[in-house]
């Protein structure tokens, strides 16, 4: 039997990584975790409960508290805390503000990252795991680790579309380039290329494009690792 494929997809927001993740993983047969929904849970976590979310020490106190479980289901993914469904609110802008924060802090980081290790080490026939620091720092020992990039014009476009011109483009712009800064200038595992990745630029790519260039990039890896 093949061993168990794993694929690290890493990149700045907006690049693409989940909607490219979830088709690969879904061509491949593969299971799939989105890291930054589970940053995004114990976030909404800290907010529901009233924690200063710019205050570390209050972060790391709580970091073990909050129960979450995330599906791996390419085509259904979920995530819930503490029993409650928090696909939906994990997506709101109050979060995504306060993400990076909370993503900054050492003690939530080791604890995700235990979680995300057991997520590939229990995946039978192989995960696609997608985040900021997975070829890094959580799963080093990827089969294939791509980096996906995108001008941040055309990732503040792609997002704009998806909210539907509720805020405003540069808006958009500003706060996508202010969350990589921060997520790129922590300490503990920023944001960053593995030295063994490779850099796929979706700027001049139709999502099926991208989605063609991994599978191809997984099966070559694949290929020389058999
Ligand atoms: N190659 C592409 N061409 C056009 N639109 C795309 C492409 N890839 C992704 N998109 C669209 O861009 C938006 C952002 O994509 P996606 O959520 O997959 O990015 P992401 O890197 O996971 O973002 P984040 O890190 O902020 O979660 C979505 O609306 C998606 O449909
Ligand atoms: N491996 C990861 C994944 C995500 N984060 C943080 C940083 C992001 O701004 C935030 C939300 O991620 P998104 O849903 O936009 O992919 O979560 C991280 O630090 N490490």
């Amino acid at each position: 039997m093949d061993n168990p494929v794993i694929v690290a997809i890493d990149g700045p927001s907006g690049t693409g990584k989940s909607s490219t993740s979830k088709a690969v993983a879904a061509k491949l047969g593969l299971s799939y975790l989105d890291t930054g929904a589970q940053y995004r849970a114990i976030t909404w976590w800290m907010l529901a409960n009233g924690i200063d979310v710019d205050d570390p020490a209050a972060v790391a106190d709580c970091a073990g508290k909050p129960s979450i479980v995330s599906g791996t289901d390419p085509l259904d993914p979920q995530i819930s805390v503490d029993g409650v469904d928090v696909t939906t609110p994990i997506r709101s802008q109050q979060v995504t503000a306060a993400v990076s924060a909370v993503s900054a802090v050492p003690q939530v980081r080791a604890r995700m990252v235990e979680t995300q290790r057991a997520a590939a080490a229990t995946a039978a026939a192989g995960i696609v795991v997608e985040g900021r620091d997975i070829g890094t720092t959580v799963l080093p020992d990827a089969t294939a680790k791509i980096f996906l990039t995108a001008s941040a014009e055309v990732r503040a476009a792609r997002r704009s579309t998806e909210l539907k011109g509720a805020v405003s483009l540069a808006a958009t712009q500003e706060a996508l380039i202010r969350r990589d800064a921060a997520d790129s200038g922590r300490k503990t595992s920023p944001l960053a290329k593995a030295d063994d990745a490779i850099e796929v630029d979706t700027s001049e790519l139709t999502l099926d494009q991208v989605v063609d260039r991994v599978v191809a990039l997984v099966e070559e890896r694949r290929a020389t690792v058999r």
